[in-house]
């Protein structure tokens, strides 16, 4: 009995330590046939650093350090060129750094296929014209296009004047009670954006003030599970990842935020409802102010959406919930960022505040309520010009990610399919060669005898070709707006004229450390 049992175990231990040994030859053996294999020749033959076995190039990546963004996106390509890759885990990388390389990947109808890492957002922006590709994108963006269009822009505008006017009053407000005094401005800024953009895609601002801490605060937490995701490549398998505590925290995120658009939109839609029973019209913040004919009302995009899925477009109610979702994402955190950055190079750079201010007295007079109009802002060229160069230093989508579908020679490179690309917009933008002296707050590359004969991929704040931004015109008159606005009556001044320009490792570039200036009022003979 006791031999037979020794058997047994000797037998347990023998195949225990079979497996202990056949699996990592195993493994062993793939690792050796996928390091030959073509896909890993033709990455490594492009420039870059030398990987490790298996861990690749992370080590080489700290997401802490403040120079990231620069390591990457400017001290690799002067090493490299504008062509490299980079190896996370066994997952290739390939970065590209000129218009040239930007235009052939973003140009192409092919090759606009979001990576699977952007599945993340599935959950909460579903298969949105954002997310999605193929004919289904196709669909969307033929869908969500019309609500951008020229006749709808009086009433963003009107939104953008009233939204921005509250905003100047609440620095008015903290101004008055304490003084010329230093602040964050994110927060008051978060809450522009975000009243604008509730406003024209829902035709509802958050009304509730814990609200609008909770949309931004959960955008924020979510994008930054998706990159704290993207450095763990084991948690790319969605059945790995649904066993994390990472998992749990998106789902509470995904829910928080679905609630807030269902809460917005169920209230636009029981008030089109019965403003149509009525023929009512609805204006400013939802209230129903007199009887005339509904098409007349301040336009949202969302009632775009709800009359394209009436007119027969493949567009259900979930599928008008994901696109609101999108737009309200895609709105909010590029322009809130845009707007931070803004200020902190008018503080940063005075005499560039000074010359807007100038241009603003041009324009009003010494009229600084006067809402703007489409006139105005066709006259605020050097504004436009500062916004410009910001979106430049700092373009608020760093750069997307694309899966190549087919083999595509690129700078002398066959890059193959399945490979991840990048377009890296700050890379580009902050690319010698395209932009002399890049580090440097210069406006006045903008005007326009200094843009004959730049490359149309050479500033790509909003993306180009076919997946471009569908909100870049209403990006461009928000911002000027926004700051023609808070200008005329705000002056921002930094203690610190040296403060730290670090970028946080995300979706969206935004400041690493809290952008904190003193806000005074404008004197009517400043
Ligand atoms: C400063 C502000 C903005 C910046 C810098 C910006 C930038 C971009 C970029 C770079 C893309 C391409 C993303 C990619 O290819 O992965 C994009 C796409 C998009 N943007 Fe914007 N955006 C801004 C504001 C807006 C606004 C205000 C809206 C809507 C109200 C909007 C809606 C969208 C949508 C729906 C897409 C997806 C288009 C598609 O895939 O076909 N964006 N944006």
């Amino acid at each position: 009995m006791s031999y037979a049992l020794n058997n047994v175990n000797s037998l347990r231990t023998d195949v225990i330590l079979s497996i202990w040994l056949i699996l990592p030859a195993i493994a062993i053996f793939y690792y050796w046939k996928w390091s030959r294999s073509r896909t890993v020749r033709l990455i490594n033959a492009i420039p870059g650093l030398k990987p490790l076995p298996l861990l690749g190039n992370i080590l080489h990546m700290d997401g802490n350090h403040d120079r990231f963004f620069q390591t990457m996106s400017v001290d690799w390509v002067k090493k490299y060129g504008p062509i490299y890759r980079v190896w996370v885990g066994l997952r290739p990388f390939v970065i590209l750094a000129s218009p040239e390389l930007a235009q052939a990947i973003l140009s192409s109808s092919k090759n606009n296929t979001k990576t699977s890492d952007y599945l993340h957002f599935n959950k909460w922006l579903g298969n949105s014209v954002m997310l999605s590709s193929g004919d289904h994108w196709k669909n969307r963006r033929r869908i969500v296009t019309p609500a951008f269009h020229f006749q709808n822009y009086q009433s963003f505008i009107d939104v953008f004047n009233e939204k921005s006017s509250m905003c100047t009053a609440e620095f008015e407000r903290i101004i008055g009670t304490q003084g010329d005094t230093e602040i964050d401005i994110s927060r008051p800024l978060n809450k522009c954006a975000l009243n604008i953009i509730c406003e024209t895609a829902m035709g509802q601002e958050a009304k509730i003030e814990e609200e609008k801490d909770v949309y931004p605060s959960n955008v924020h937490r979510f994008c930054q599970l998706f990159i704290e995701r993207l450095g763990q490549p084991w948690l790319a398998n969605e059945w790995i990842y649904k066993m994390s505590s990472m998992y749990r925290e998106s789902e509470r995120c995904v829910n928080t935020l679905h609630a807030f658009t269902n809460k917005i939109t169920k209230n636009r839609r029981e008030l089109l409802e019965r403003c149509a029973k009525k023929n009512l019209d609805v204006a400013q913040n939802g209230a129903i102010v007199e009887e005339k004919p509904l098409s007349k009302s301040r336009f949202a995009i969302v009632d775009r959406l709800i009359e394209a899925s009436n007119e027969g477009a493949d567009l259900n109610d979930s599928g008008i919930r994901e696109e609101i979702d999108t737009i309200t994402f895609a709105g909010f955190d590029t322009t809130s960022t845009a707007m931070v950055w803004f200020f902190f190079l008018m503080a940063k750079y005075p005499e560039h505040q000074q010359l807007i201010v100038n241009e603003l007295d041009s324009v009003f007079g010494d009229d600084r309520d006067r809402p703007c109009t489409i006139q105005d802002i066709s006259e605020l060229k050097y504004l436009e010009c500062c916004i410009k160069e910001t979106l430049r230093l700092y373009p608020s989508l760093p750069g997307p990610m694309r899966t190549l579908t087919e083999d595509v020679e690129l700078g002398g490179y066959t890059v193959p399919a399945g490979v991840t690309v990048i377009p890296a917009f700050y890379g580009i933008h902050h690319n010698p060669d395209v932009y002399p002296d890049p580090e440097a707050f210069k406006p006045e590359r903008f005007f326009p005898e200094n843009s004959i004969g730049r490359h149309p991929y050479a500033f790509l704040p909003f993306s180009a070709g076919p997946r471009n931004c569908v909100g870049q015109k209403y990006a461009m008159i928000e911002l000027k707006i926004v700051f023609a606005n808070i200008l005329r009556r705000v002056r921002f001044t930094a203690s610190d004229p040296n403060m730290s320009d670090a970028c946080r490792i995300g979706l969206v570039l935004k400041p690493k450390y809290a952008i904190r200036l003193t806000v005074s009022k404008r004197d009517k003979n400043d």
